[in-house]
This record gives structure tokens, C-alpha cells and sequence, in this order.
């Protein structure tokens, strides 16, 4: 389903289809898409009728191989999408079709190469299987039980309303990590709780929780544990959403927010995903790196909460004059008039970087590295705003 969502944005936006080919070429595109898939699926439910749960036993291989022959090009459509919107991450590896394939992208994949080109892409590639593996164990039926039983959402972006205007500075959303692809481990001696507590203390007004596992030393257990210690704070689950099934289970782990990040997602994922966010209650915070990217959200319907990474997650190069340059003309206009609320990501150390994206027009900053470094991480808010920002 989300897959032939991203399809139509493709229809939309696809440069090199004339208005003729849009009503003969395209909706056959579409139709040959939603049979695939829809075969796709039928195909999973005669391997598994319990799709999600413990696969069942199936005599018939071929199944199983048509299976895989229509999700791989389920998969080919998704990268096309993207890439049609100037997405550069692709979903899924170009590994070649599986063995029985007869059709039309088996020439031009012929000299791909199926490595990652970039930390990013190998991310979200790593994300697919591990994405699949918590689905295996956790069906959605069983994720949307958990929900019912969630502790309540909190309003993450009220949160950062309410201390942009009691301070008179960015609300402060401090992220919790020990790790990162960039920077390697930025605290041996990591109590996920302490920290949260400690950044409370010092000021936040809401905390961003990384819970990927393998490149950032995170975990869903941390966000939990936070959760359930009684921090008031609401709470980002820093992770790298693919598939709205996670938002789901975000959710179910105590999460008042989620990322979605732009380089990742094709356009019409990122609105149905706003719109199951709105659904579940929870705050979306859309990020971007570059012009493109940020037109493209500006697209996009319900859209409250934009982030500018300062930083490129596929060179890590950081410079904090790429929130000043996205925000100027234009685009800073329409998010004054929309009052949408934008949030500095990233390479913020010191006071004057706080006021130099806050004169660009954030009214909301998210910090790791420089908090979560310090003794006292609630201090180092301190430092990094020049002033006790708890009163
Ligand atoms: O930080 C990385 O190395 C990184 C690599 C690949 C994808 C994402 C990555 N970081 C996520 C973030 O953007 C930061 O954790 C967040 O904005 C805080 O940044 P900082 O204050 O510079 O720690």
C-alpha cells in the first residue's frame, strides 16, 4: 500500500514523462504496480496465512520463488519512485532479480553494484532486514494491542512551544545517544535515565532517543526505560522510519514523536505516514538537508514540525549556515505563515551557535553530541545556551 502511494507521487512528478504518456504509459505503470503487488501479497498469504506470525510450511517452491520475483520488483518500483523525486538513498540493494525473473529491468541492473554508497544508504538497507525480522515477531495486529496499552502520548510540539516562549530561546530537544557513524562512541559510561534525567533538569523541553541498535549503540529498551522512569519530558524515537509499521511500534514503546527523514522517503510515504502520526497522536518531525528536499515538504499536507540537518548524513560534512540559507526568502515566508515550527539539528556547540540559527528563524534546536559529552549533561545545557535555561 505504501508502496503504490509513492507509485502516484512518481506519476506526479516523473520529468521525463509527457502529459500524453501520464494518461497511456503511466497508468498502465500503476496498474502492472498494484497487480504485482496485490499478487504479492495474495502470494504471502498462501505462504503464510498469518502473514507476520511464524512462517507455515508450503510444499509448493514455486510459490515461494513467485513470491520473491514480485516483491524484488515491488522493491525496483519503490527505488524508482525515489529516485524520480531526487532521492538518492535506495531502499532496497540492486542484488539483481531472483533466478526465474523474466522482465524488463534485468538489462540495466545487469552492471549495478549491490554495495551501499553511502553510510546513510547502508542504514536504510541494514533497516529493511531488521524492519522485516521485528515484523516476523511483532504483527501489526499484535503492535496496535501494545498501543492500546501504551502509556499516553504527550504534545512534543506544545512542549517546544511553551519553552521557545518562557525563555525567549530555542526549545531545546536533547538527544540522548552513545554513539554515531560520525563521531564513533561519545560516552563510555551511558545510563540512558541518568542523562534523560539530568538534561530535565538542566532545561529540556523534550529529549530525542536514538533507538537504532547497530550504528548508534541505541535501543527501543532506552526509550522504555526513560518512559518509564517517570521523566515528563515528551519523547522523540530517533530512529530511521522506512516502513509505517514502526511508527506503530514507536508508539507502543512510549514515543510522543518520530523522525522522518526526507532523504529517505518519497513524498507520498511521508503524507500517509504524517497522517497515521496524527492517528496515533504523535508529533512528526520531517527532516531535511537540502532546498529540494525542503520545497518538497513544503508540499506536503499536515506537515508542523520540519527539522534542517545541519549535517549531510551521506558525506557527514556539518555546517550550520545551512539552516540560515534554507530558511531564507521564500520558504522562511511560508513557514511564518503556516506557523510551522523549525528545529536546528546538529553542530551546535555554543551560545553563538545557538542565536545564529535562531536568528535564521528556528524556534526549536536539537543537540547531542555537545551535551551528551559532559559530566553533567544537564550543565552542559547551561553552556551550550549561555545561561540556566531550567527556571
Ligand atoms: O551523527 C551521525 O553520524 C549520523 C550519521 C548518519 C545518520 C544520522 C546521523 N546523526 C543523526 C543526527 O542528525 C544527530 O544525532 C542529531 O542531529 C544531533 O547532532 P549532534 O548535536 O551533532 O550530535
Amino acid at each position: 500500500m505504501d508502496s503504490l502511494i509513492s507509485l502516484k507521487g512518481h506519476i506526479q512528478t516523473f520529468p521525463s514523462f509527457s502529459s500524453k504518456s501520464r494518461t497511456t504509459i503511466l497508468p498502465t505503470l500503476v496498474n502492472t504496480y498494484r497487480k504485482n503487488s496485490l499478487f504479492a501479497f495474495s502470494l504471502r498469504a498462501q505462504v503464510n496465512p498469518n502473514e507476520g506470525s511464524t512462517p507455515i510450511a508450503t510444499s509448493s517452491e514455486s510459490v515461494v520463488e513467485a513470491l520473491k520475483v514480485k516483491e524484488w520488483e515491488v522493491g525496483m518500483f519503490q527505488n524508482e519512485v525515489a529516485a524520480a523525486q531526487g532521492i538518492r538513498i535506495r531502499r532496497t540493494p540492486p542484488t539483481g532479480p531472483p533466478s526465474h525473473y523474466e522482465g524488463p529491468f534485468q538489462f540495466r541492473l545487469q552492471n549495478e553494484e549491490n554495495t551501499p554508497r553511502n553510510i546513510l544508504e547502508e542504514i536504510v538497507w541494514n533497516k529493511d532486514k531488521e524492519v522485516a525480522q521485528l515484523k516476523e515477531r511483532n504483527p501489526l495486529g499484535l503492535v496496535r494491542k501494545a498501543v492500546e496499552n501504551a502509556p499516553p502520548v504527550r504534545d512534543f510540539i506544545g512542549a517546544l512551544r511553551a519553552a521557545n516562549k518562557r525563555t525567549g530561546l530555542p526549545g531545546l530537544i536533547a538527544e540522548v545517544k552513545k554513539a554515531s557513524p560520525s563521531r564513533g562512541i561519545l560516552r563510555e559510561n551511558f545510563d540512558p535515565v541518568e542523562i534523560a534525567r539530568s538534561y530535565e533538569k538542566g532545561g529540556a523541553a523534550c529529549l530525542s532517543v536514538l533507538t537504532d541498535e547497530k550504528y548508534f549503540k541505541g535501543g527501543f529498551e532506552n526509550l522504555e526505560l526513560i518512559r518509564n522512569a517517570g521523566v515528563k519530558c515528551p519523547l522523540l524515537c530517533k530512529e530511521f522510519i522506512i516502513d509505517a509499521w514502526q511508527l506503530y511500534y514507536a508508539r507502543s514503546k512510549g514515543a510522543d514523536a518520530v523522525l522522518l527523514i526526507a532523504a529517505v522517503l518519497p513524498d507520498l510515504d511521508i503524507e500517509y505516514m504524517v497522517k497515521t502520526c496524527k492517528l496515533l497522536g504523535l508529533a512528526a518531525l520531517v527532516e531535511v538537508h537540502d532546498e529540494r528536499e525542503f520545497n518538497r515538504v513544503l508540499g506536503i499536507e499536515g506537515v508542523e514540525l520540519i527539522g534542517i540537518n545541519n549535517r549531510n548524513l551521506e558525506t557527514f560534512e556539518l555546517d550550520i549556515s545551512t539552516t540560515k540559507k534554507l530558511l531564507e526568502g521564500e520558504r522562511g515566508k511560508i513557514i511564518r505563515e503556516r506557523n510551522i515550527i523549525m528545529v536546528g539539528e546538529s553542530g551546535l556547540f555554543d551560545p553563538e551557535d545557538i542565536a545564529y540559527v535562531q536568528e535564521a528563524g528556528v524556534r526549536a534546536v536539537l543537540v547531542g553530541e555537545s551535551i551528551v559529552k559532559q559530566s553533567d549533561p544537564g550543565k552542559g545545557i547551561s553552556n551550550l545556551f549561555g545561561k540556566d535555561i531550567s527556571g
